[in-house]
């Protein structure tokens, strides 16, 4: 599992800004309705993610009710390291997912507000139980990531506690102004952040991504 992804890089400067600021990850974003939609069939999207690639980067790509051959093509012609699952994916449908041969993150969609720890347990563990690792977000609806909306973050922690052997990134509405306190609220190990490094919306700030990877290192101390 990485442990800062930066998600929704388009252009050579946001992986050079990713990287100096020290994270580990970025995603590549193949939900065509999205601002940080990449075109897997262009070759500038080849070219984006060799040069993460070789900046030593992890490449996620991000998909949203794709098919797995549709998802394996994309592979083939851009290069990734895991698959990001955050559509309405169903469990019955992994097999297909795995047989890709990489790492899958399903995002759990969970809706903001308290939740219960059965209730994430609910929602989470038929993912886990598949060799799933699991990414948390909020429940965007149709726009289904990327919406800024923040999770419970003390909801998170008391599920987190009593399932210790789980490794889960959290994600929703992060940035550096807040990834601090989320971090110790919820006790993540993992963090994953769209919008909240970018301005204006869609365009990644080299200066909201320092600020984000310091303000999370600092938390973790
Ligand atoms: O970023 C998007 O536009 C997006 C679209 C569809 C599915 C997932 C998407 N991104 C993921 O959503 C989370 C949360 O985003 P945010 O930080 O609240 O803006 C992000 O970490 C991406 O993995």
């Amino acid at each position: 599992m990485f442990r800062i992804k930066i998600c929704g890089v388009r252009f050579k400067s946001d992986i050079d800004a990713v990287r100096s600021a020290g994270a580990d990850a970025v995603g590549l974003n193949f939900f065509p309705p999205s601002v940080r939609y990449l075109d897997p069939a262009a070759d500038a999207t080849a070219e984006l993610s060799a040069f993460a690639h070789a900046g030593g980067l992890y490449r996620v790509g991000v998909f949203v009710n794709e098919s797995a051959g549709r998802i394996g093509d994309v592979v083939a012609k851009v290069g990734l390291d895991a698959i990001q699952l955050h559509g309405d994916e169903r469990v019955s449908d992994l097999a297909d997912y795995q047989n890709l041969g990489l790492p899958l993150i399903h995002a759990v969609k969970l809706p903001a507000g308290t939740l219960a720890p059965e209730e994430i347990e609910r929602l989470a563990r038929p993912w886990i139980d598949r060799d799933c690792q699991i990414l948390l977000d909020v429940d965007a609806g149709p726009q289904h990531g990327g919406s800024g909306q923040s999770l419970d973050w003390d909801s998170l922690e008391r599920w987190s506690a009593q399932h210790a052997n789980v490794r889960w990134a959290l994600a929703g509405g992060l940035h550096s102004q807040n990834v601090a306190a989320a971090i110790q609220a919820s006790g993540a190990k993992s963090v994953d952040v769209a919008s909240g490094v970018e301005a204006p919306r869609g365009q990644k700030s080299s200066d909201l991504i320092h600020q984000f990877c310091v303000q999370t290192r600092s938390a973790w101390g």
